[in-house]
């Protein structure tokens, strides 16, 4: 019986000398990470730097070149079908295009994998599951009977939020969870995840270019840079980097006024 990573000590998610090449391009070289139980972690880096290749690798979409990982005790591309079926059990992804299928409602969406992976619950049960789901996601519940494209973009957000949530998985993957919504709709965003984190003490493993999130939820930050995660840590840490990507990344004027809109945050 594997270790699943069940002892609170344990880091959730365990990545060490990570190496993802495609073709004569090197993305990671010899990548760690450690993901901390209960902690939202956002992960930044120069566009093309591999941060959704290593999303990928973690949850079980790509076999890495080299390297070691564990996700919840678990290798992501185990051959035993019981570690694959814990891993898709434990973990919830939202895809930066939320990949709802489009033909179905958003209540049918949220069901997919309820009737995947509990196909003995009764209909009606999984219904309001769903709705229970559509609502903890901050969505109405007329929702529910809508078609995605009915929905605006943070509904549809919101949406795969829900459906990601449907298994109560302890571990949430999100992949620029506010990439196209505008700055009102992305920090609404950013609280829902913090007041989910908080209330179901998930851990989470974020995505993110917006400075804004950064400030307002996350624990700690993962730099990707030079093939390497080059820092993680909390955001106070890394902002006293001296590393060239950092420092034009949270001391450029994008950085400052993210930094200075938290502090007025704070204040009030
Ligand atoms: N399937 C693939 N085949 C070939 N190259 C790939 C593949 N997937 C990713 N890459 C390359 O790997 C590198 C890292 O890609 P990745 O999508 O992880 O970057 P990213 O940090 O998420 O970027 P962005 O911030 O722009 O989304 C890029 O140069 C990309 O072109």
């Amino acid at each position: 019986m594997p270790d699943r990573g069940d002892a609170d000590a344990s880091p959730i998610i365990r990545v060490r000398g990570l190496i993802n090449r495609f073709g004569a391009q090197t993305v990671h070289d010899g990548l760690d990470l450690d993901v901390v139980r209960g902690e939202i972690l956002g992960v930044v880096g120069g566009s093309g730097s591999g941060k959704s290749v290593l999303m990928r690798s973690l949850i079980g979409l790509r076999t890495p070149d080299e390297g070691e990982i564990q996700v919840l005790g678990v290798d992501p591309r185990s051959d035993d079908p019981q570690d694959r079926l814990h891993l898709e059990r434990s973990t919830g992804v939202l895809f930066q295009d939320g990949a709802l299928f489009s033909s179905l409602t958003v209540g049918e969406n949220v069901q997919v994998p309820l009737k995947e992976h509990h196909p003995e619950l009764p209909e009606s049960l999984r219904y309001e599951l769903a709705l229970l789901k559509v609502r903890l996601a901050g969505l109405p519940a007329d929702a529910l009977d809508k078609l995605p494209s009915q929905l605006s973009g943070g509904m549809r957000k919101r949406a795969a939020l829900a459906r990601s949530l449907a298994l109560d998985p302890p571990l949430l993957f999100l992949d620029e969870p506010t990439a196209g919504l505008d700055p009102i709709g992305a920090a609404a965003f950013d609280r829902l995840i913090r007041t989910l984190q908080q209330a179901l003490g998930l851990t989470v493993f974020l995505i993110t270019h917006d400075l804004d999130t950064l400030y307002a939820i996350c624990d700690r930050v993962a730099v990707i840079a030079d093939r390497k995660v080059v820092a993680a840590a909390p955001l106070a840490e890394i902002e006293r980097l001296d590393h060239p990507w950092i420092r034009d990344y949270f001391h450029g004027p994008r950085g400052r006024a993210a930094h200075a809109a938290a502090a007025t945050a704070e204040d009030t």
